[in-house]
């Protein structure tokens, strides 16, 4: 039987900030049969995009996006960030809901040329998945798409990415 996964999402109103509503995955982790689920759906979505490498941004992104790779028998390459890193690598800065940040990937991380699917737990403004699909596409990969738990839609993130199929478990319009 299909799993609803909101049933294992949290919301949590004015964290961290005032105006948030955060949107807690754990309880799909917590949870066997839902975590496997969750990573068996987005596995299905990344062979469907012919992935070659998963690349997940730090740190919800390792957690959702290894077990992806693993059960497709791929490599698995972390968007990290700054000064983490012990190699040379490309950095991007961007804005979130909350704050800004910059993830940074080693320059050989990813073969030219290579079929790059990106995961992670949520998706709001997009600017995690922009800098993300920057750093990929500067390394010389090819982003063929890119999967969520959760997408927050009136932040229309989507909207930003005419050329990346977006795929998502579970969708919030507003509450
Ligand atoms: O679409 P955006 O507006 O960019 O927001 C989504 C990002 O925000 C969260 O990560 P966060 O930067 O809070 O880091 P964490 O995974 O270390 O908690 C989340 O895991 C996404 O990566
Ligand atoms: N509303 C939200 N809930 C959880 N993680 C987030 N990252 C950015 N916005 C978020």
């Amino acid at each position: 039987m299909a799993i609803d996964f909101k049933k294992y999402i949290a919301s949590i109103k004015d964290f961290p900030n005032e105006g948030i509503i955060f949107r807690d995955i754990t309880p799909i982790l917590q949870n066997g049969t839902a975590y496997r689920a969750a990573t068996h759906e987005l596995a299905e979505f990344a062979k469907s995009k012919g992935a070659e490498v998963i690349v997940g941004p730090e740190a919800r992104g390792f957690i959702v996006g290894c077990p992806v790779a693993n059960e497709l028998g791929i490599g698995f390459v972390p968007a990290r960030k700054p000064h983490k890193l012990p190699r040379a690598v490309k950095k991007a800065s961007y804005d979130l809901e909350y704050g800004s940040n910059s993830l940074e990937m080693h320059i050989d991380a990813i073969k030219p040329g290579q079929k790059v699917v990106i995961c992670d737990d949520l998706m709001a403004t997009a600017g995690t998945l922009h800098a993300t699909v920057k750093l990929v596409k500067e390394l010389g990969g090819e982003v063929v798409g890119a999967a969520f738990y959760v997408e927050l839609v009136d932040l229309k993130g989507v909207e930003k990415f005419s050329d990346i199929d977006i795929y998502s478990l579970v969708k919030y319009h507003g509450e």
